[in-house]
């Protein structure tokens, strides 16, 4: 049995689309399931399940990856027709058996990961490293832009009265907190935040958070940087110019700090060059934590690694993260508000994704709205 709301039975309401790319690297608006006419009747909703409405949608860069390179990494790979996205905020339509937490009318945001519940990684709270998880927007799992979704209640977070878009920032928010709680950034640490793209500017939201100074950041284009003075004042900018070599910009990088080696550099490019920057930058016994993603091979000084007793870590994704954010940004620890630069409908996604790669339009995050669905 699933309860339905009876608020949400306009007529209005809009069949099912999805943002679709493919092995081409084509990136089209179609069709999407579940159908308009499943989601009215709470059709097929297994227990513990809801249909949700999603209302905002982020861009991610992993997105763009897989959209123009039609992977991320040799494991992830767009083989068919693929759906995208995954930094989602809706509103539940109708809720499964079992589902007592949630009922329709509240407003969540979806944390895209279905794991497995049994595995080691799923039984030690692990579950970004469960083997057999479904992550929504990596292939063949579809993602999130889509009017309409099914999910698990367990991993629709209540949002209470947070706008959608700061509903759907939980998501690159997760990952930015996982990553600074496992570089166990501190106060006083001085911090390298490596690229000024939306995880970037996020990594040094939390790290302005936690304490770190100074702080640096880095990125080849002049606007993100200039975003990035704007956000946290007291940051250090740094200008990558084509041609520099990492030895060099690292050398500059510690003058602008003072003379004060990063501690920790947060890699968030995943661009080879960008990463032996954060290496040559780093103090000895310091670390490099990695969250970019980019090629399956990179060459990187692993003496100077080895001499320095550097160490490098790795993000994949995030787990137990999304009370955490909801928490720091109901409590205005860290305000996401300015990160939102661009927004545009659905049916104009093709739009949304132009405007998100292309650096002449300053674009931040840019944001897909679903005005169209039920509710
Ligand atoms: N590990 C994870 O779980 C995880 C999660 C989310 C995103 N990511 C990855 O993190 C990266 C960042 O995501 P995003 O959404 O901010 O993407 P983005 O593409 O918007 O940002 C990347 C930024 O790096 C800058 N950049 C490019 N080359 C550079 C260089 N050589 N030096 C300095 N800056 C450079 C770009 O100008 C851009 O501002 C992407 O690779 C994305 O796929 C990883
Ligand atoms: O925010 C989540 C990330 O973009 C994804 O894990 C991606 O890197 C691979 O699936
Ligand atoms: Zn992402
Ligand atoms: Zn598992």
């Amino acid at each position: 049995m699933s309860s339905l709301t009876t608020l949400t039975m306009t007529e209005e309401a809009k069949p099912n689309i999805g943002v679709f790319t493919n092995p081409n690297h084509d990136l089209w608006v179609a069709e999407a399931s579940p159908t308009l006419e499943d989601v009215k009747g709470g059709k097929d909703l297994a227990p513990g399940e809801v249909y949700v409405a999603v209302k905002s949608t982020g861009i991610c860069g992993s997105d763009v990856h897989f959209w123009h390179e039609g992977c991320i990494g040799p494991t992830m790979v767009v083989r068919e027709d693929h759906i995208l996205g995954h930094e989602s905020a809706g509103v539940v339509l109708a809720t499964g058996s079992g589902v007592e937490d949630l009922k329709a009318g509240d407003r969540v945001a979806i944390e895209p990961n279905i794991p497995c519940y049994t595995c080691e990684q799923c039984l030690t709270g692990r579950y970004n490293g469960c083997e057999k998880v479904a992550f929504l927007s990596t292939p063949p799992v579809p993602g999130l832009l889509r009017r309409y979704i099914k999910h698990p209640a367990l991993w629709c977070h209540k949002i209470g009265d947070m706008s959608y878009e700061q509903g759907s920032l939980l998501e690159p928010l997760s990952v930015a907190l996982a990553g600074v709680d496992r570089a166990g950034i501190k106060l006083g640490d001085p911090v390298l935040i490596c690229g000024a793209g939306p995880i970037g500017l996020i990594t040094l939201l939390c790290c302005a958070a936690a304490g770190a100074a100074p702080i640096a950041i880095t990125d080849i284009d002049e606007g993100r940087l200039k975003f990035a003075k704007e956000l946290v004042p007291r940051v250090k900018t740094y200008l990558i110019q084509r041609g520099t070599s990492p030895e060099t910009c690292a050398e500059e990088i510690i003058e602008l700090m003072g003379g004060n080696k990063p501690r920790v550099s947060m890699e968030c490019t995943g661009v080879e060059s960008s990463v032996n920057t954060a290496i040559y930058s780093c103090k000895f016994g310091g670390k490099v934590f990695i969250i970019g993603v980019g090629k399956n091979e990179m060459t990187i000084p692993f003496m100077r690694l080895s001499v320095m007793e550097i160490d490098l870590q790795y993000q994949y994704r995030y787990c137990n993260t999304w009370p955490k954010a909801i928490r720091l940004l109901q409590d205005g620890v860290i305000n996401l508000d300015r990160l939102v630069t661009h927004r545009y409908n659905m049916s104009d996604a093709i739009s949304a994704f132009k405007t998100a790669t292309d650096p002449k339009t300053g674009a931040i995050k840019v944001q897909i709205k679903n005005d169209d669905s039920l509710q």
